[in-house]
């Protein structure tokens, strides 16, 4: 379990109880179902937050990803800061019940069960990144989940072909049973040949920035991605920003990834896709991915406004620059 200093985290047991706690206190907010389970049988949960989340209603969705990196146990707390406030506060705050009312969300609260387990599980912090899958042929375990997926996989020196790599893309893309299950839910919401999720943010620590696609390549535009399409996604992850003080930049700017998950999430659907690198700016070593729990609701406070403008422009991001959909 987490140690002294860390135990405001909450571990899978924690995480699962506490989200079948919002489901209970909220049954005509929330549906908590599951994706499917992890390499080791954990299940990845999926919660539905919608004002009818019985029904598939039509209207835009909004997805939210956390912990594809095992060490990074401060996304976790962000997006159950996520279910919380939509649900807690829907009663009481108008603005909150308008992007409720006409939305719906989803949230994987952790991608990485397994990696985030056997990070605590001697009781210490153990800096790891990967699932916990084996690797054939290789004493050294894991994927990195975050190059597994199937957009331009391994095309350009952004991840390791190297098992023991922190950057392992795997043996193929969506080898890992992690990122199939979020990839077979993603394209389980083309329904009627129209993807219904129109914005994604993964989270992710540290470093505290806003990135858009593309990871694989230097260039602002690319095949799939015009410049108009630049322009939107950075208007609007300059404004996220701009709401938690955070640095914008094309993802590859901070350095080249390939199967990304936001390569993939635009890539393939379509679906304007960001990842935030939350609290701290900097720290030295593996530090940087274990802040006291103490700074857990600030630093989960501290995106609040950006998830309101994802939501908020997730009917048509082009808005953001004058476009219309
Ligand atoms: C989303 C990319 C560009 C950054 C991310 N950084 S992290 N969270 O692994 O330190 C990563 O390397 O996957
Ligand atoms: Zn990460």
């Amino acid at each position: 379990d987490f140690p002294s200093g860390y135990t405001g985290y909450h571990n899978y047991a924690e995480l699962t109880a506490e989200l079948q706690k919002a489901a209970t206190d909220h049954p005509n907010l929330v549906r908590v179902s599951s994706i499917g389970n992890s390499y080791e049988g954990r299940s990845l949960p999926l919660v539905k937050i919608s004002n009818n989340p019985g029904t598939d209603q039509s209207k835009p969705e909004v997805l939210f990803t956390c912990n594809q990196h095992a060490r990074e146990h401060l996304t976790v707390e962000m997006c159950l800061r996520i279910v919380n406030r939509l649900t807690d506060n829907y009663a009481g705050n108008a603005a909150i019940k308008s992007l409720v009312d006409s939305r719906e969300i989803w949230v994987v609260p952790t991608v990485n069960p397994d990696g985030a387990e056997y990070d605590i599980a001697a009781g210490t912090l153990r800096g790891w990144r990967k699932n916990r899958q084996p690797n054939s042929g290789s004493s050294s375990a894991g994927t990195d989940l975050n190059r597994n997926w199937g957009y331009q996989w391994g095309c350009c020196g952004g991840s390791s072909g190297s098992t023991g790599s922190e950057t392992y893309r795997g043996a193929s893309a969506f080898s890992a049973p992690e990122t199939q299950r979020v990839r077979d839910f993603v394209n389980s919401r083309v329904v009627g040949g129209k993807q219904q999720i129109t914005a994604h943010i993964d989270f992710h620590t540290y470093s505290e920035l806003v990135l858009w696609p593309y990871g694989y390549t230097y260039n602002d535009t690319a095949p799939g991605l015009t410049a108009d399409q630049a322009r939107a996604f950075a208007a609007l992850g300059e404004q996220m920003a701009g709401s938690n003080g955070y640095t914008p930049m094309q993802s590859s700017d901070l350095y080249i990834t390939d199967g990304d998950v936001n390569d993939w999430m635009w890539g393939q659907h379509k679906i304007w896709s960001y990842t935030f690198e939350m609290y701290p700016s900097s720290g030295s070593g593996l530090n940087g991915f274990y802040p006291r729990d103490t700074v857990i609701a600030a630093q989960t406070a501290r995106n609040d406004g950006a998830v309101d403008l994802l939501l908020s422009y997730a009917d048509c991001v082009p808005r953001v620059i004058g476009g219309s959909c």
